[in-house]
Order: C-alpha cells, then structure tokens, then sequence
C-alpha cells in the first residue's frame, strides 16, 4: 500500500486502527446522529455554517463519493458548538451531478444541522464509517485549525460516512476538536427532581 501523503489521509475500517485517545472512542464509533449526541451533551447546541459554496473535493475524497477524478462539488462546512464550544469540524461534500430530488433539504440548511435532514428520512442509507488521524497537512487540519483561530494540534481524529439518496451521494467528514472531551452528558434535572419529590411526599 502507497504510504499516503500528508495532504491526504488514510481512512481505516475499523477504529482500532487509530490508536486514538480511549476517551474519543465513543464519538468516533458512535452510531445515530451526532448532532443529537452532542444535544445530549450540552445546555445550548449551535451549527455556526463557515461556508456551503462550489468548491474542488479533496483528492482523498474523490473515490469516496464516485468520481473517477477530483471534480467539483458543493462543499459545506461548519462548527458544531456545545455551549458555544466548537467541538466539531463538520466538512460535507456533494458531488455537482446530484439533483435536487436526491438531496432536497441540503441547498438551503444554513445553520440546521444535515443530521436532522438525514437521519428519518426513509430514503437515506448510510454506509460504513471509516476513521483517520489527521496531521499538519491535512487540508481539513488546516481549515478546522483555521476555523479556531489556534495553532495546530499535532494529530486530529475524524470519521467519515457516505449517505446515498436516490441517485445522490453525500460524504460527511467530522473532525473531533480537542473540546468534545470536556463535553459531560446533562441528565435530565427535571427527571430527578420529580422523583426525588415523589421519595419525600
Ligand atoms: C450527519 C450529521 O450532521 C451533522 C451536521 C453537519 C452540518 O450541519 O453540516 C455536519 C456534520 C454532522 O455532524 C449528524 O448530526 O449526525
């Protein structure tokens, strides 16, 4: 196997291969959406939308998505903000050829989150996640890097899934930011409350 370049990432099957921090594990591999997750995560969840322009896929997300060569896509990228804390990169491409019958809801999100189009809808299958370290050269390390406005962490870790829809495709990349480690899942005080006061009555 061609050891991969910097700008471009290997993408493995399974997590195990990243040998990433035990505590990120359950975001990487976590099924449903991850935008519910980090709900569940926070007081207060925000989708800030960086940008959703045409723009040219990464090299090493060409074949993902279907095209033979690096061809131009939509590209739309965000920060998932728990409590205001950016805490993931989202990057989602779709290749030009898609209509709007395969992905209706995409054209016009602006800062909902694609999960609540993707996820319940009857006619989007997901694929396989894959997962990646990300280094220095990276172009998503560079942007979500940017995005920050911090210098460069050494190694993120991220996970990638393909949806198709009709005759679309749609490849979500999450690049996991140092924060999401800080993130305590909030129980739901009410709940509590209410059956402490039952125990006291
Ligand atoms: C796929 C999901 O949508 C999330 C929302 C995104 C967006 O709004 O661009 C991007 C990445 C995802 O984490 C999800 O919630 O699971």
């Amino acid at each position: 196997m061609r050891a991969p370049t910097l700008r471009q990432a290997h993408w493995y099957g399974h997590v195990n291969a990243l040998n990433a921090p035990f505590d990120l594990r359950h975001w990487l591999t976590g099924g449903g959406s991850l935008t519910a997750k980090l709900k569940d995560h926070s007081q207060a969840f925000r989708v800030q939308c960086l940008h959703q322009r045409p723009a040219r896929c990464l090299a090493d997300e060409t074949a993902a998505i279907g095209l033979h060569r690096p061809g131009r896509v939509w590209e739309r990228e965000v920060l998932l903000r728990c409590d205001n804390r950016p805490v993931v990169f989202g990057h989602t491409v779709v290749p030009m050829s898609a209509t709007a019958a395969d992905w209706p809801l995409f054209s016009a999100l602006g800062e909902r989150s694609l999960g609540s189009t993707l996820f319940g809808d009857p006619l989007v299958r997901r694929g396989a996640l894959h997962y990646a370290r990300l280094r220095a050269g990276h172009p998503l390390m560079q942007r979500a890097s940017a995005a920050l406005g911090l210098d460069r962490p050494p190694i993120l870790y991220a996970r990638r899934c393909l949806y198709r829809r009709r005759q679309g495709t749609l490849l979500v990349t999450e690049v996991f930011l140092p924060a999401v480690l800080e993130l305590v899942l909030q129980t739901n005080t009410n709940t509590i409350t209410t059956i402490t006061n039952r125990n006291e009555q």
